[in-house]
């Protein structure tokens, strides 16, 4: 589904842990603002209160707190109340909304390397959110290595309960992102995050100058 929007633009920011997704939303945010636009920055799992009442139950406590079931679920209904209170309203009063993760870190975390499965988190999505995505998803990405430096320099070794997942898990999280750009060229781009950050929002704001223009 198209969200309603009067002329904003919705844009998630994706990728795995410490690929420097928060600190581009915030370049990012500047930048765009820097050009006469009116935009939202906003978060998942989060965005709304009951969002962000969620995301504590998500990201705090024991590694097994959830099943991979009721996680995803979770999120979904996170994700439900931030589209109805936050996002939709923010499109349709005409500004654009830059989100620092979305549908596609559900499908990545949940769905693939959680093993839910895509299928069942598109259904999850459907049911709370009505289908909405994003006009244009931008991933950044990172080698597994420079990617877990950064977020074990940023985290000083005590990652939130799903970040302090082993290898391979954030393995197949990349892996994932690398799959869902390639199956929807589109919508979804990656973007080399490496370097500094100056040229990492270089290279984001290229991918959104068909929609910039
Ligand atoms: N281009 C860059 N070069 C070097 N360090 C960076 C760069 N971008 C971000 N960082 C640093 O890497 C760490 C992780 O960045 P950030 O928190 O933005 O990542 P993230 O993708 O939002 O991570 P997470 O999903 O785990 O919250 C931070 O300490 C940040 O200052
Ligand atoms: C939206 C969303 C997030 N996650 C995971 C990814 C991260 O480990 C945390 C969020 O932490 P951040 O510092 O704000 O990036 O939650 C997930 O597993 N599924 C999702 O849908």
């Amino acid at each position: 589904m198209t969200l309603r929007r009067a002329q904003g633009c919705f844009i998630s920011l994706e990728g795995g842990e410490g690929v420097g997704k928060s600190t581009q939303a915030g370049r990012l945010t500047d930048a765009l603002r820097a050009r006469g636009l009116d935009v939202l920055l906003t978060r998942e799992p989060g965005g709304s209160p009951g969002a962000e009442a969620i995301r504590q139950l998500l990201l705090e406590g024991a590694g097994d707190r959830w099943t991979p079931g009721a996680e995803a679920l979770l999120f979904a209904a996170a994700r439900a109340d931030h589209v109805t209170k936050t996002i939709e309203p923010a499109l349709e009063a005409g500004r654009w909304v830059l989100c620092d993760r979305f549908l596609d870190s559900s499908r990545a975390y949940q769905g693939v390397a959680g093993e839910v499965g895509d299928a069942a988190i598109q259904n999850l999505h459907q049911i709370g959110s009505d289908g909405a995505l994003p006009d244009r998803t931008l991933v950044l990405m990172l080698s597994d290595e420079d990617a877990a430096a950064r977020a074990h320099a940023r985290d000083e070794g005590c990652p939130d309960r799903i970040g302090g997942r082993d290898a391979k898990f954030h393995a197949a999280v990349a892996q994932a992102f690398r799959d869902f750009a390639r199956d929807d060229p589109a919508r979804i781009r990656l973007i080399d995050a490496s370097g500094d950050e100056e040229a990492v929002t270089e290279r984001l704001l290229a991918a959104l100058s068909d929609l910039l223009s």
